[in-house]
């Protein structure tokens, strides 16, 4: 059985972070694992509370795993502050990492701040150096890459600068673009576009931390990060197709459908 293991915050309403990586990684077939970095309150109309939580409990759960289990991937979401992210990089040094996957989570879709101002700069300085791939949205390529973003030749300026900053693979992801949901993969030599229809469902909750888990998914199956892109990218169309609505708010991505 391939493992694979999310780092990232709890969104007790099931659409994304921890619990939507799960859910992913089962449909993948793959056995998941989760070190909880926060707790949010959440639904599908609002982030109402967090609680990061403290560095020595978040080292404790990547010990507990890598001293006992083979980890075929790692998916990073959420990380919320400075200190967190500096105990994840003390504790990684440890250890053999495998390929990790980093979805630079800042915002929420309902508008809350999901990583502190100060942990940005730590995220891009000791994070990005140890990752095969970062998949920024548009907003927060803009953020990193200080420069607007309006179509898919500035996807691929944002994706040239992120590559500078050190992760081995960069997706600029264009869920955000009004009329096409283009992403873009750069590997510092080449790019390559998954260039899907864009579906009309408001049912996208946890888009981002889907899209992100199926490729950590797909690479634990052997899969090199091209071909992974490719394969999470069809999971996300339809997991979007089958979006559905639970709540007053925006709804999650299904990823229970027949595939
Ligand atoms: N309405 C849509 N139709 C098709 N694909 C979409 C749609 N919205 C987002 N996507 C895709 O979902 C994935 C997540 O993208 P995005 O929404 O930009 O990320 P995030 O959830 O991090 O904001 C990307 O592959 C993007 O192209
Ligand atoms: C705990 C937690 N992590 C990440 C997100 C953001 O999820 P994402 O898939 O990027 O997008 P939305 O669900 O916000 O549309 C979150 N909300 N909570």
């Amino acid at each position: 059985m391939k493992t694979a293991l999310t780092i990232a915050g709890s969104d007790c309403s099931g659409g994304a972070g921890i619990q939507g990586d799960l859910k992913t990684f089962a449909a993948h077939g793959v056995y998941g694992m989760s070190v909880i970095t926060a707790v949010t309150a959440q639904n599908t109309t609002k982030v109402s509370h967090i609680q990061g939580l403290e560095p020595i409990t978040i080292s404790k759960q990547i010990e507990a795993i890598f001293d006992d289990i083979k980890v075929d991937s790692i998916k990073i979401g959420m990380l919320f502050n400075k200190r967190i992210i500096t105990a994840i990089v003390n504790t990684f040094k440890h250890y053999q990492l495998p390929k990790i996957v980093l979805d630079p989570v800042m915002i929420s879709t309902t508008g809350r701040i999901l990583l502190k101002g100060d942990a940005i700069e730590s995220i891009v300085k000791d994070m990005f150096p140890l990752c095969n791939l970062i998949t920024p949205n548009i907003l927060e390529a803009e953020r990193l890459t200080d420069t607007p973003i309006s179509n898919t030749y500035d996807m691929e300026t944002a994706c040239r600068k992120l590559y500078e900053l050190g992760s081995k693979n960069v997706l600029v992801k264009g869920g955000h673009l009004r009329d096409t949901a283009c992403d873009v993969l750069f590997d510092g030599n080449d790019f390559t576009y998954y260039n899907h229809k864009r579906i009309d469902n408001p049912n996208t909750r946890g888009t981002g931390c889907a899209l992100s888990s199926a490729i950590a998914a797909n690479i634990s199956k052997g899969q090199n990060t091209v071909d992974a892109v490719r394969m999470a990218k069809d999971y996300i169309t339809k997991a979007i197709a089958g979006g559905f609505s639970i709540g007053s708010g925006d709804g999650p991505v299904n990823h229970f459908i027949e595939r």
